[in-house]
């Protein structure tokens, strides 16, 4: 789940590179693999930083000095397709038929197609396994088809109509018009969520501007708009584009209409509900928050049953923080149940789920839990969690109870078992790869070793986030009953997509160990690093100590772990000359995500 955001500003003379990194660092929590900004400055010229790693990592005072102008696009990335590769970090770029810039949340399921389209028809060369790039050429082709030298938003609205239909899957976008102005569009299901904002310009009491005086913002999440002072905040609707440049803000539906035979059902994601949005947003009119704390009531009644029918009782009610915190707190209330902090967290390690790979993942539940044994000492323990994927950190956490003295452990999930592929932008391609895939509820216990599992039912789930908006009719919850309201994801794709993450697993295992770096990398590498060697027309961050110590063969352990894991680096030495367009080729070399350090 990718975080996206697009800011305007009314002033020219005002940078809009700091607040953009702001909004990326509000929106960290859906995805820490890669950051990127692209701005638009002078004579319409695009500037850019991006990279593997946290925001905080990727861009620095200077970084943000080097990114003029007062348009950008920014996006933090959990890849959903493709690799972890540097060169996939968004946003992306083309520079035909105009300079555009472009960030994707989603994932699409007709990528394979589109890029054949792309590669026979169109005549556009991919560059990257990434569908975000896909879906940007697919605009870019799009817009092309005009024949024209300079468009209007008629041509734009076409465009992306035009998009709307031969994408599939879930995309809210955001992209940037070199001297034009910025645009977002979410997908006729409205899968995924993306809002905007706006306030008057700071500009207007000093200077004379333009056009309508205010600042625009795009974001995944409302906390964006509260957190930089913008007001007003709005849902882009299913099926509607916005454009906003320096004079107008233009707006259209380009899906049928809802009466229509042909319309779309609107269908948010209920799991942005559950665990990837932050609690403080407000999304398709529900607040996170309060959508939490109903989780936690209707799974109060569902425990009270259980408890009664097994002839359990709990002392205390233990949340697995942080996301579940809101709704343990709420079911311990219920059951009028003593509610501790049993677990505290190491605030300096990121989320685990969002994490690449299975070990990294493994291994940062138990660098980021830590088990007070006076509060499990002893005690029948009730764990709550929003959610059990994979079942990494139930299976580590339930054992750290027990390892604190914990006489019975019961786990309690928010949300119902997940026993299905997500296809929309959450990484969980393969059923094998979810622990309630082909396990009964006993079974899900056994191998996670509780001595009970109680979930939530789908149910209980969709009413917690619907009394808030009964206008929410429908929600994409495919990962719990395999419904997918796209159309087009049938056993044949879900085996194909099966297939694809074991050829990639085993690509990745044959690639070898120990990362070999050819000699005329360490040159390519070590020329980069120098101070000399900086590239302001590109823009781009310049490779971290970790590179350095890399090559001088300081790496520690971690480092080298990471690198092992993933060989995402390797295959960068081998294959990267960026992505699409001019502007990447002297990318920055991502060889390093915060957490392994
Ligand atoms: O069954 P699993 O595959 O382990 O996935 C589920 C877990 O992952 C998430 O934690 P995460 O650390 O990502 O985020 P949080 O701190 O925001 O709760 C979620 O809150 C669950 O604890
Ligand atoms: N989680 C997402 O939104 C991912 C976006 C895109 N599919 C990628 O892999 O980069």
């Amino acid at each position: 789940m990718c975080g996206i955001t697009a800011l305007l500003l009314a002033s020219a003379d005002q940078s809009a590179a700091p607040e953009i990194n702001e909004a990326l660092s509000l929106l960290q929590h859906r995805g820490q693999d890669a950051a990127g900004i692209v701005t638009c400055g002078d004579k319409g010229r695009f500037h850019q930083t991006k990279a593997n790693g946290m925001v905080r990592d990727v861009f620095d005072v200077n970084a943000i000095a080097r990114l003029q102008g007062s348009m950008g696009v920014g996006h933090v990335r959990y890849p959903t397709a493709g690799s972890s590769a540097h060169s996939e970090a968004q946003p992306f770029y083309v520079n035909s038929p105009y300079g555009i810039t472009f960030a994707h949340n989603g994932n699409l399921i007709n990528t394979d197609e589109l890029r054949r389209f792309l590669d026979a028809d169109a005549h556009r060369h991919i560059n990257t396994d990434s569908d975000s790039e896909v879906l940007l050429n697919v605009f870019a082709n799009n817009l092309q088809k005009t024949g024209k030298f300079r468009i209007n938003e008629e041509d734009i609205f076409t465009a992306i109509r035009d998009l709307m239909k031969q994408c599939k899957g879930g995309y809210t976008c955001c992209a940037m018009l070199a001297g034009f102005g910025i645009i977002a569009f979410r997908d006729p299901n409205g899968i995924r969520p993306l809002g905007m904002c706006s306030r008057p310009s700071s500009a207007a009491q000093c200077e004379q501007l333009e056009g309508h005086g205010r600042d625009y913002c795009f974001t995944s999440e409302s906390v964006v708009c509260d957190a930089l002072g913008f007001e007003d905040f709005e849902d882009i609707k299913a099926g509607e584009a916005v454009i906003i440049t320096k004079h107008a803000v233009s707006r259209r539906i380009l899906t049928p209409p809802a009466d229509s035979p042909d319309a779309f059902s609107f269908s948010p994601d209920i799991f942005e509900y559950v665990y990837f949005a932050r609690p403080d947003s407000v999304m398709d009119g529900v607040s996170v928050y309060r959508s939490r704390m109903a989780m936690g009531d209707k799974l109060a009644d569902e425990v009270r049953r259980q408890l009664q029918s097994t002839g359990v009782n709990v002392d205390v009610v233990i949340p697995v923080p942080d996301t579940s915190r809101v709704a343990a707190l709420q079911l311990a209330q219920n059951l009028g149940v003593p509610y501790r902090e049993g677990f505290i967290k190491n605030r300096y390690v990121g989320r685990t789920f969002i994490m690449p790979g299975q070990s990294v993942r493994r291994k940062n539940v138990r660098r980021k839990l830590n088990a007070m044994a006076l509060e499990f000492n002893n005690k029948n323990v009730l764990i709550v969690d929003d959610s059990i994927v994979r079942g990494t950190t139930s299976k580590e956490i339930i054992q750290m109870a027990r390892d604190a003295g914990a006489k019975k452990v019961i786990m309690a999930s928010c949300a119902p078992p997940i026993r299905y592929s997500n296809v929309y932008g959450i990484d969980m391609p393969s059923r094998q790869e979810l622990v309630a895939y082909g396990r009964s509820v006993e079974q899900v216990a056994e191998y996670i070793q509780a001595d009970l599992v109680i979930y939530q039912t789908l149910e209980d789930l969709i009413d917690s986030v619907q009394q808030f908006n009964p206008e929410l009719k429908h929600f994409d919850c495919s990962v719990f009953d395999g419904q997918y309201v796209t159309g087009g994801v049938d056993a044949e794709y879900i085996a194909h997509l099966e297939h694809l993450r074991s050829e990639n697993a085993k690509a990745k295992k044959a690639a070898g160990k120990i990362p070999v770096i050819a000699e005329s990398q360490k040159k390519l590498y070590a020329s980069r690093a120098s101070p000399s060697a900086s590239s302001v027309a590109n823009d781009d961050k310049h490779p971290s100590d970790a590179t350095a110590a890399l090559l001088n063969g300081h790496a520690n352990g971690n480092r080298k772990r990471r690198l092992t894991d993933e060989e995402v680096e390797e295959e960068e030495k081998q294959q990267n000359v960026g992505c699409s367009g001019p502007m990447n080729g002297a990318d920055d070399i991502g060889l390093f995500n915060s957490w392994t350090r």
